[in-house]
C-alpha cells in the first residue's frame, strides 16, 4: 500500500464477496489508514440493490466501510439499479475507463485483486461454462450463476492486475483446489485456473482447505 501511495498517490483494491472475507474486513476497519488514498471496488456483485442482504457491497460496508472515514468518492460501488445487467456492466466499466484514464481495449493494473472460490472453483462471478469466461476484450461483464445475474470483472482485467489474493477457506473447497493447482485441467470447467496475473499471486488457504495440497 505505501509503495503504492508514494508512487502513484493512491492504492487501489478490488474486493471479494461471500462469507470468507467478512473477518478480514472486519480486522480492516479496527486499522487506522490513510483512508483518503484509498479507493475501493468490487471483483463482482449480485444484481440486487445495494441495501439486499445478498449484495456484496451491504456485507463490506457493514464488516468494514460503514465503520471508517474513507470518502464516498473513493467507494466505487457496482450499479444494480438499471434492471438490465449489461446496461450496468457498460455503465461501470466507463466508471473504471475514466478512472484509471484508460481507453476501450486498454487494461488497468489494480494495485490489489482480492479474490474467492466457490466449491466449484468460480472466482468473482466467473461461473463454469458461462458466456462470461470467454469475454477477453471487456474490463466488466455479466456473469451467470444458475439463470441469476451478476456484475463481474472479466478475468483479462484480473489478470492485469499487480498482485492477486485468493482467500479461500473450508474442506468443501478441497475437490475444486485439487482440480486448480493440477498440471492439466479444463479452465472452462474450473474457471480460477484462468487467473494467472501478470503481477503478483498469493493463495490465502485455511488448514481445512489446504489440506490435501501438496507443496
Ligand atoms: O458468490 C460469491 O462467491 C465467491 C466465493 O464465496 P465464499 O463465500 O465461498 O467465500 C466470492 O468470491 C464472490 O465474490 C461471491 O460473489
Amino acid at each position: 500500500m505505501a509503495t503504492a501511495i508514494n508512487e502513484r498517490g493512491q492504492f487501489t483494491i478490488a474486493l471479494s464477496g461471500g462469507s470468507t472475507p467478512k473477518p478480514l474486513y472486519e480486522a480492516i476497519a479496527s486499522q487506522k489508514l490513510p483512508w483518503d488514498k484509498i479507493h475501493v471496488f468490487w471483483g463482482d456483485e449480485r444484481y440486487v440493490p445495494p441495501d439486499h442482504p445478498d449484495s456484496n457491497e451491504l456485507m463490506t460496508r457493514r464488516a468494514w466501510l460503514d465503520k471508517v472515514p474513507i470518502p464516498a468518492a473513493n467507494i466505487h460501488a457496482v450499479p444494480t439499479l438499471a434492471a438490465n445487467p449489461a446496461v450496468d456492466a457498460a455503465q461501470h466499466e466507463k466508471h473504471l475507463q475514466e478512472f484509471f484514464h484508460v481507453t476501450p481495449g486498454q487494461f488497468p493494473s489494480l494495485d490489489v485483486v482480492l479474490l474467492g472460490m466457490g466449491d466449484d472453483a468460480h472466482t468473482a462471478s466467473l461461473f463454469p461454462h458461462t458466456a462470461a469466461l470467454k469475454v477477453c476484450d471487456r474490463l466488466i461483464t455479466v456473469g451467470n450463476k444458475d439463470n441469476s445475474q451478476r456484475i463481474t470483472f472479466t478475468y483479462p482485467l484480473i489478470n492485469a492486475a499487480r498482485s492477486v489474493i485468493f482467500l479461500v477457506a473450508g474442506a468443501n473447497k478441497r475437490p475444486a483446489l485439487a482440480q486448480v493447482f493440477a498440471p492439466v485441467a479444463d479452465d472452462f470447467t474450473y474457471p480460477s485456473r484462468l487467473i494467472r496475473p501478470q503481477g503478483e499471486l498469493f493463495w490465502l488457504l485455511d488448514a481445512a482447505a489446504g489440506l490435501e495440497l501438496k507443496p
